[in-house]
């Protein structure tokens, strides 16, 4: 906050607790102004795997809060969103009882493709879970790990999400939300309950899942005198990251959004709750209330960061031209669904530029998830409706000019760097004030920013992707991933 301005308070805080950092913000209910912010980073394992230690986040929440300095203790609500689908394993005494298993490890894929089989088949599980279990699953992580690891299996007291994780460390009650359940592969997106005969199939008791809290509910208050909060601080349920950001921008039905950070994501608000039997789509629900159709990819702002450190180029230094094809599947990929695929990379020429092969790697990457743009929308919305462009990679240019080249679209970019926390932020203000969380992030105006004028949709590029994934795909199968 600067001097001179004025914040009128209650204070809440949200919280983004992502892939590769916690970040916190404090905000003013009334004006939804920030007033302070953290952030803390975590490690997350390379090689076959990719785990965290559920303690570290909380080590670097209490590090991003301590940034925020007196501001956090005054709050009087707080919320927690986070990365989606990881398995968090716990013991009798509250301890992890192995790292987390995190969206983006693929181990577990074929338990996947098992899953599907043996239980009915894709349109069974889109129908039944709203999404075909793919290995960012929480689901398949199970699986994977009773498969694997059955001793840590059984050491399993409780099993948690990640936001779930740091929920309960503030309010010492297990309790999980609508919208990141919904990315577990065990909830009954019908009945909106814990689905017993998919529990049933991978040997997993619901005694050992947290209660889900209902929109608008309190998950508990701050239990002790030792936390960053005031003891007594509301607690709001949370929820998924993308849930999340969903509220934080204020979104409507219709209207896409484009996440480019350690995920790729494409998604909109329905009041349709989708059943996307391909699989591109993940039919989540919504933090409160309507659905949450998705389409995520696993390589988007690392991937492109790596090939330009291994062109030793800066991120922005890419040149037109060229007619290169470059999937960048550094980790596998989830949308198309070639988990065992690696990077693969087509047309360079001698007089192909380093720059060239950087922008490449770009449009591989964006053309994933505008393929799955229709799907996502599936009819609702209108072409000339801005894709709000949010995550760390919307600070790009090339970022945003691959988007308006590959799209044709208007793009706007929320002048609000963090709204998966400002999501949170708005969730924990909504219990203050009885609004609707996403009539908070409106009355707040979190999706203002820039709007970008549409260039003509670059139809050549496209095609050429298109036609390298349907000639490659022997080569894209790739060999699954194991430890
Ligand atoms: N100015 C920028 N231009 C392009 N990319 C950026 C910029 N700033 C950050 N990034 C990218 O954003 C990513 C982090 O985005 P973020 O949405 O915070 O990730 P996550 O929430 O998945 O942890 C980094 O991997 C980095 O490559
Ligand atoms: O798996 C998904 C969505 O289904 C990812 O979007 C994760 O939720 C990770 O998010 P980031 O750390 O990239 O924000």
């Amino acid at each position: 906050m600067t001097a001179g301005e004025q914040a009128e308070g209650p204070y809440v805080v949200g919280i983004d607790t992502s892939t590769q950092s916690t970040k916190a913000l404090v905000v003013d209910v009334a004006t939804g102004r920030v007033v302070a912010s953290g952030q803390a980073p975590h490690t997350v394992t390379t090689g076959a795997g990719r785990e965290s230690d559920p303690r570290q986040w909380w080590g670097a929440l209490l590090s991003a809060l301590e940034q925020c300095g007196p501001f956090a203790r005054q709050a009087a609500a707080v919320s927690v969103g986070g990365q989606q689908h990881g398995l968090v394993t716990l013991d009798a005494a509250g301890e992890p009882v192995r790292p987390a298993l995190l969206w983006n490890d693929v181990r577990s894929a074929p338990q996947a493709r098992e899953l599907v089989e043996r239980q009915g088949g894709a349109a069974w599980w889109a129908e039944r879970t709203g999404s075909v279990p793919g290995s960012s699953f929480t689901v398949t992580k199970w699986a994977w790990l009773a498969e694997h690891e059955p001793e840590a299996a059984k050491a399993a007291a409780a099993v948690r999400l990640p936001h779930d994780y740091l929920t309960e460390r503030l309010t010492g009650e297990g309790t999980t939300d609508r919208g990141d359940v919904s990315g577990t592969g065990w909830w009954a997106a019908g009945p909106e309950t814990y689905d017993e005969e998919i529990l049933g199939l991978v040997g997993l008791d619901a005694a050992k899942l947290p209660r889900v809290v209902g929109p608008g509910e309190v998950a508990g208050t701050v239990r002790g005198d030792a936390l960053p909060f005031a003891r007594g601080t509301l607690v709001a349920a949370g929820t998924g990251d993308n849930a999340a950001a969903a509220l934080g921008l204020g979104l409507r039905p219709g209207t896409p959004v484009l996440s480019l950070g350690t995920s790729g994501t494409v998604y909109a608000v329905s009041p349709r709750r989708p059943a996307d039997p391909s699989g591109t789509v993940a039919g989540f629900a919504a933090a409160h209330g309507d659905w949450l159709p998705l389409a995520c990819t696993l390589n988007c702002t690392l991937a492109v960061d790596r090939v330009a450190a291994l062109l030793g180029l800066d991120r922005e230094a890419v040149e037109p031209g060229g007619a290169l094809s470059f999937l960048p599947y550094l980790d596998g990929e989830r949308t198309p669904n070639l988990p065992g695929a690696s990077g693969l990379l087509t047309g360079l020429r001698h007089d192909t530029s380093g720059g060239q092969l950087l922008q490449a790697a770009y449009d591989g990457a964006v053309y994933s998830l505008l393929d799955a743009l229709g799907l996502v929308l599936d009819g609702e919305g209108d072409e000339n409706e801005p894709l709000l462009l949010i995550g760390g990679g919307a600070r790009g240019r090339a970022w945003q000019e691959t988007v308006l080249r590959l799209s044709g679209r208007p793009v706007r970019v929320p002048e609000a760097k963090e709204l998966v926390a400002l999501g949170a932020a708005a969730q924990a203000a909504g219990l203050l004030t009885g609004e609707d969380p996403a009539a908070v992030a409106r009355r707040w105006d979190t999706a203002r920013g820039p709007l970008l004028d549409p260039v003509a949709k670059d139809h050549e590029t496209l095609a050429r992707i298109s036609g390298v994934l349907s000639d490659a795909a022997p080569l894209l199968e790739g060999t699954p991933v194991t430890d």
